[in-house]
């Protein structure tokens, strides 16, 4: 936990971020000033390939660590308001609100689906053939980390241990703000991003009858949400007693409606004050700005006045993460957890993890250091002009929306030595750049027109990838001298 500053006596917010891998509290005051920071780790279960599981009671557990670190020291009855945000990982819980598994070992812990998980794949194929309308706002294809295959999957696979039985299918994000505050209500973010209801029209029955799920237009979608509130609405009478005491804050603390973490992270660079840094942006509309969060996966944020479709990039999504605003939501699958799995993988990495921990340095910033000296007089780039990494080894989100696509490498030698793996992973982090500038490239046919990144989550710590992501972005030959990289590390 980071201690604040010297912040007078006012009043305080609490914003809880839960990622894929761990949850982290934030503390600030009234003028948005951090004052102190926790994180925990989270558990996942992979009880077989390309099934990811969670437990919402874990999850919740570490909210409550979390918080209460966050907290320390300060006056509790000062905390004006409280706001989750998490990936939109899929919780289901039974008529009384109680956990249900969502594997065959039925272990009622694992009660979350999580978003990379692609269990879904023959589901989501027969949901893609519908070629339904609601289809057009997902950049055309439906992709198998959204809700609708997973929960078709669900009953098709579970039917006796789980779905019968299940009374609440939930975004993680809106599980939280339910927990929170006991109000079931969800927010218009998670069921307009990823269970495909619109902000103007509500529901269409038409597409949960014809992919094989009646059941939810049948009891008028009391399981999955028939009370939409924007992100940021006041829910309920706030804080419950019990999760107070929990959370370890008092009852009745505003509790906001929920957004997805993409989302919160993109609302929360996308409207930054870039005055006075010679940023390309400085006078130029929000439209132009592009919010890229990057932790386990990456997620291409962009909004417009009027709706774009982009094919390949999930949205036009209204209101979902700006009021008043469409977004278009571009992403990769896999980018911090691709660049672990690479060097984790490498047999030099024994060597690496010791090298790394002689010098207090993360392997990363090692790695960043030896590709300086082995770079020599070069630019860093050309260490790799023989080596290529396609970094689809989880599918390709956008803008190719083709779950089928493996990863790839050439260029291999037989030494393994820990030059071999610096070059590798340099080689991983410009493919992942080249895969932002493919999502761009489709973003800027279809209507948008973007002049600067924003960068925020895990991978923004690193020097290097974002580096790349100004060079490989910026050298696409139309307005070379106007792309800026912009990081804020959350
Ligand atoms: N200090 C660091 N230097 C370089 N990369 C980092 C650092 N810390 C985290 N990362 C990368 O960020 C990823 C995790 O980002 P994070 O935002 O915490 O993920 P999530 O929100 O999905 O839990 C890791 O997979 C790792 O590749
Ligand atoms: O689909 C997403 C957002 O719409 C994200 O990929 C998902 O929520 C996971 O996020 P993270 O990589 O930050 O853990």
């Amino acid at each position: 936990m980071m201690p604040g500053g010297d912040q007078e006596p006012g009043s305080y917010y609490v914003g809880v971020d839960v990622g894929t891998g761990s949850v982290r509290a934030a503390l600030v005051d009234q003028r948005g000033i951090l004052l102190a920071f926790a994180d925990q780790p989270i558990k996942r279960w992979e009880p077989q390939f390309n099934h990811h599981e969670q437990s919402s009671e874990d999850i919740w557990a570490a909210c409550c660590v979390v918080t209460k670190k966050v907290v320390q020291g300060i006056d509790v009855n000062q905390i004006r308001g409280l706001g989750f945000d998490a990936t939109c990982s899929l919780v289901v819980l039974d008529k009384q609100f109680h956990p249900l598994p969502v594997n065959h070992e039925g272990d009622s812990r694992r009660n979350i689906i999580m978003w990379l998980d692609h269990r879904a794949i023959t589901q989501v194929h027969r949901i893609n053939e519908t070629k339904h309308s609601v289809l057009q706002c997902v950049g055309g294809v439906m992709s198998v980390e959204m809700q609708a295959p997973k929960l078709l999957w669900l009953k098709e696979n579970l039917r006796e241990t789980c779905w019968d039985k299940a009374g609440h299918f939930f975004d993680l994000p809106d599980f939280l703000s339910w927990k929170a505050t006991g109000v079931t209500a969800r927010s218009l973010c998670s069921l307009v991003c990823k269970w495909t209801y619109s902000a103007e029209k509500g529901w269409d029955d038409s597409f949960w009858k014809m992919i094989g799920l009646e059941d939810f237009v049948a009891d008028n979608y009391s399981k999955i949400g028939n009370q939409v509130l924007p992100p940021g609405a006041s829910l309920g009478n706030g804080l419950t007693p019990e999760a107070a005491k929990d959370l370890g804050l008092p009852a009745g603390i505003a509790v906001a409606a929920p957004l997805i973490d993409a989302h919160a992270g993109g609302l929360g660079v996308i409207g930054a004050d870039v005055r006075g840094h010679g940023l390309a942006c400085e006078g130029q509309p929000v439209t132009s700005r592009l919010a890229i969060i990057c932790g386990t996966s990456s997620c291409h944020m962009g909004i417009s006045k009027d709706p774009i479709f982009v094919p390949g990039v999930w949205g036009p999504y209204f209101s979902a993460m700006i009021p008043g605003f469409w977004l278009n939501e571009g992403g990769q699958s896999v980018t911090g957890k691709l660049i672990d799995h690479m060097v984790q993988g490498h047999a030099a990495f024994p060597e690496l993890k010791a090298k790394a921990a002689a010098r207090c340095q993360s392997v990363y910033a090692y790695l960043n250091s030896h590709l300086d000296l082995i770079k020599k007089a070069r630019p860093v780039g050309f260490l790799t002009v023989d080596l290529h990494v396609w970094p689809d080894f989880h599918g390709n989100r956008s803008p190719l929306a083709d779950l089928t696509l493996k990863g790839m490498v050439t260029g291999l030698k037989l030494s393994q030595d820990l030059d071999d793996l610096a070059i590798l992973y340099l080689a991983t982090v410009q493919a992942i750049a080249f895969g932002t500038r493919l999502i761009i490239e489709a973003m800027e046919a279809a209507g948008h027109s973007i002049s600067t990144l924003f960068l925020c989550g895990g991978l923004s710590k690193n020097p290097l990838f974002v580096q790349m992501h100004a060079d490989i972005t910026g050298g696409n030959g139309k307005n070379e001298q106007s792309w800026e990289g912009c990081v804020s590390q959350t």
